[in-house]
């Protein structure tokens, strides 16, 4: 059996907690019946004990196995990471959707996609990252009570993520210890307006507005100063011609929208300038998690 999941990019600006959108760059993992557990992880974090040690997904796995099939089983799991982690571009989630993903597959329980959601739900309490990882494309989503309300839209081959990933990592956690408990009426009005702005021209395929509609009063800037190099990627990226350009989740990534024929420039900028950072072109992604 083989899952798939794709990494994301969340908040899009101003859509804190609600915008993401999924781009093709993916965690495999191999799940097979085994005597024993066993597990072996090649890529990102193979060098890191903890993430070896895999618990993370370990513990959804076994979890959700037992609450489906009413079993114990062992099983190899061969992780193959290409989602940098804790960068901002949805490792959790990819762990967490891939989890659920295996864990329904191998107990050979039929499920949906909208099940897989719901149930992830609980291990990430924000939508944004968990949405686009099991559906693929933008999509903008809501959470009420234990359920995610989600709109997806396809995304067009004639767009590509320049993704720009420092050289170190960010947690969600902390990154979401430096954001007030309260905003003022203001900067909530100047995202919220933006937020509802950006989803109407992802829908409507209106590229050349979203640098407008891409600012944000509620996280960016607050998170960006903690690796403030990252203003100098933002205003080189818009200045070699992308259509917007914004912290990926929490960070420590920043997530560029650009037409394919502008992409291969404004990466080479980027690294020319800031040649400690990895700077991938990508494809975005529209079929989200994959069981075969
Ligand atoms: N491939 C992986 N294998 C094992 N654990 C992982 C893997 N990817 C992520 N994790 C776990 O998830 C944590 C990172 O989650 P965190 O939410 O901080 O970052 P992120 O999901 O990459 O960023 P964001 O949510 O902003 O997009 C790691 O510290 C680790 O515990
Ligand atoms: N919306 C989340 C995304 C990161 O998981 C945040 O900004 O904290």
């Amino acid at each position: 059996m083989l899952i798939s999941v794709p990494a994301t990019s969340a908040n899009l600006g101003p859509g804190f907690d609600t915008l993401g959108l999924a781009v093709d760059l993916r965690n495999e993992i191999v799940i097979k019946p085994s005597k024993f557990l066993s597990l072996s992880t090649h890529g990102e974090g193979a060098e890191n004990p903890k993430i070896k040690k895999n618990s993370l997904f370990l513990s959804i796995f076994n979890e959700n196995y037992k609450r489906l099939s009413g079993k114990t089983d062992n099983f190899r799991f061969e992780f193959t990471n290409r989602i940098p982690i804790s960068r901002g571009l949805g490792s959790s989630s990819a762990v967490i959707v891939a989890a659920l993903s295996g864990a329904y597959t191998m107990a050979g329980v039929k499920y949906n996609k909208r099940e897989i959601l719901n149930q992830a739900l609980r291990y990430e309490h924000h939508p944004d990252n968990i949405t686009p990882a099991v559906m693929g494309g933008f999509n903008v989503a809501c959470v009420e009570g234990d359920r995610v309300y989600s709109k997806k839209r396809r995304m067009p081959d004639y767009l590509r993520a320049v993704v720009v990933v420092p050289n170190r990592t960010i947690s969600t956690a902390r990154s979401r210890t430096v954001l007030p408990k309260m905003y003022k009426k203001e900067e909530t009005v100047y995202s919220l307006s933006r937020a509802a702005y950006m989803t109407a021209l992802f829908m409507s395929e209106s590229w050349d507005l979203l640098r407008i509609a891409s600012k944000d009063k509620l996280h960016q800037a607050r998170r960006m100063k903690m690796m403030p190099e990252l203003f100098d990627v933002q205003k080189l990226a818009l200045k070699q011609g992308a259509l917007m350009s914004t912290l990926s989740g929490s960070g420590s990534t920043f997530f560029n929208l650009a037409y394919e024929k502008d992409a291969d420039k404004i990466a080479q900028s980027l690294r020319d300038r800031f040649p400690h950072f990895r700077v991938f072109v990508l494809a975005l992604d529209n079929n989200g998690a994959i069981a075969r």
